[in-house]
């Protein structure tokens, strides 16, 4: 389970969170939307660790995975050690396995470079969902996709969160990814010292 309980959040003189609290159970997706701007990045990077700079508390499970707009791949692994170097104790038949799953089999060897973008987002979420996280932040994951594309990885990443049960939060700008892969939509809106939560 994640707990997030933040005070407030800074840029400079600039508040850009307020008052934000939830929490997101194991097995639970929670999509965070809202205006450009509002701060939904933050936030997720606030949840995730990337940021510790704000005033409050998060709580997070040990096992974690991070999937976000770029695939962020390293260019000069194959696809099978870009799973494998952030999970070095991996079996490599693990590893294949989760390759095949997300629709990658016989593409091992291949480079980041060869691989389209729908392909390397295919091999991100192979990369996040090998290690069995128990939470799971995903920020705007399916952007820039063509609609079957999208479409198709909406559904893989719903069967993998089915499977693997972590505490998801994601941002999306698309109604209708929130949908279909949460239970529960978060609305930032702004608030008098930094976003907050709609009610
Ligand atoms: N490193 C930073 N330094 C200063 N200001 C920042 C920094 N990162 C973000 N901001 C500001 O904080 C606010 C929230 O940004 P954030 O990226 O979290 O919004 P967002 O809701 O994710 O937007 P979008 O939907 O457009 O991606 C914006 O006004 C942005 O300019």
């Amino acid at each position: 389970m994640i707990r997030v309980d933040i005070q407030s959040k800074n840029f400079g003189a600039t508040p850009v969170l307020g008052s934000i609290r939830f929490d997101v159970s194991n097995g639970q997706t929670i999509a965070l939307v809202g205006p450009s701007g509002i701060g939904k990045s933050t936030l997720l990077r606030i949840v995730s660790g990337i940021d510790s700079d704000f005033r409050g508390t998060v709580v997070r499970p040990e096992k974690q995975a991070v999937v976000f707009q770029e695939p962020t791949l390293l260019p000069w692994r194959s696809a099978l050690e870009n799973l494998c170097i952030i999970h070095p104790n991996l079996p490599k038949d693990r590893a294949l396995d989760m390759l095949e799953r997300v629709g990658l089999g016989g593409m091992a060897a291949l480079f980041p470079g060869q691989l389209s973008l729908g392909q390397q987002r295919r091999l991100s979420l192979a990369r996040a969902f090998v290690g069995a996280p128990e939470m799971l932040i995903m920020d705007e994951p399916f952007v820039s996709l063509d609609a079957q594309t999208g479409r198709a990885m909406l559904t893989l990443t719903k069967e993998l969160i089915a499977e693997t049960g972590p505490a998801t939060l994601f941002v999306t700008h698309d109604i209708h990814e929130a949908d279909v892969l949460a239970d529960r939509v978060l609305k930032l809106q702004a608030g008098p010292q930094g976003a907050i939560l709609a009610v």
